[in-house]
């Protein structure tokens, strides 16, 4: 599990992570989300063990992670800006990472190689970003991390191997229990992959959710009556309500079987639970967003 308690950080005088709190379930994927300059960077140097917090702690597993070797081991990076060593080509990278990772994988490193078409005899250096990317990948895959950590992972990489890229990252959660940590500007990217999703802003976290939980508690409805009731909704927690012509659309935050005891109850004679963006369930859920959460979920 990953743990950031009360993390504080300040560049100078300004403050970068701001009483920042973080849990990542073992064996999840958590999409951490935010618009640029958020801090999402910030606080994955401070999970890599890279940067130290001014204030606050952050655990896997319950130990320090502060250039923490033993973390590192288990633990696969791709960064937002990636580094390989200017001279090297994919093959000497793979020894490289070899020497680092216990439990690195020949044949599944090999067998990434091949499936992504990538070169292993030239530098690293001429690859496109996304090739980079994709060769980041396949190295941290092979090394088969038990915490997997991911600074906008899909920027630069076209649809077919974006869905490639998942569907290793998705097994590995599955089959072996790896945990994710991913970081994204959009929320869309993240929809149908994470477990939990985490919104910060301005260094702090705004919300953080389970998403199972959020889908089955949150709810859209259209209702029309013949003869409407005085007070129809008032047992149900309504988080938005509006009216076309005849027809109420109402965003309700209660269990399913509580909201379609109510309604029916109330004789209407059009009753529908509709589909629910996970973008909707954050706009409604956080009510009166300011711009900057707007941008971020739509
Ligand atoms: N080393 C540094 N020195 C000074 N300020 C910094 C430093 N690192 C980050 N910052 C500032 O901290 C804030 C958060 O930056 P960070 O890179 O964590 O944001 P981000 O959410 O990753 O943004 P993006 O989506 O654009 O990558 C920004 O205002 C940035 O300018």
């Amino acid at each position: 599990m990953i743990k950031v308690i009360d993390v504080n950080k300040n560049f100078d005088q300004f403050k970068a992570l701001n009483d920042l709190n973080i849990n990542v379930n073992k064996g999840s994927i958590y999409g951490l989300v935010g618009t640029n300059g958020a801090g999402k960077t910030t606080i994955i140097k401070h999970i890599t063990g890279i940067i130290r917090p001014d204030s606050g702690q952050i655990t896997i597993d319950g130990e320090d992670v502060f250039d923490n070797k033993n973390i590192k081991q288990k633990m696969g990076f791709i960064p937002d800006d990636l580094f390989f060593f200017s001279t090297y080509n994919l093959k000497e990278m793979s020894k490289f990472y070899k020497s680092l990772y216990p439990h690195w994988n020949e044949e599944r490193y090999n067998h990434m190689v091949t499936q992504f078409g990538l070169s292993e005899r030239n530098k690293l250096a001429k690859f496109s970003k996304g090739m980079q990317k994709q060769a980041a990948f396949v190295l941290t895959m092979a090394s088969m991390p038990e915490y997997l950590i991911l600074d906008e992972p899909i920027d630069g990489l076209d649809p077919i191997v974006r869905k490639l890229v998942w569907k290793y990252i998705v097994e590995d959660v599955a089959e072996r229990e790896m945990t994710v940590l991913v970081s994204s500007h959009n929320l869309k990217e993240l929809e149908g992959i994470c477990d939990s999703i985490g919104i910060i802003s301005k260094g702090h976290m705004v919300m953080e959710r389970d998403l199972d939980e959020l889908k089955s508690d949150v709810h859209k409805i259209q209702i029309a009556y013949k003869n409407k009731p005085k007070n129809p909704y008032k047992h149900l927690n309504i988080l938005h309500q509006e009216s076309r012509g005849t027809v109420d659309l109402l965003i309700v935050k209660d269990k399913r079987q509580l909201v379609e005891q109510v309604i029916l109850e109330s004789n209407p004679v059009l009753f529908d639970i509709l589909p629910l963006s996970l973008e909707e369930i954050f706009i409604y859920e956080l009510g009166g967003a300011d711009n900057e959460i707007q941008n971020i979920i739509f």
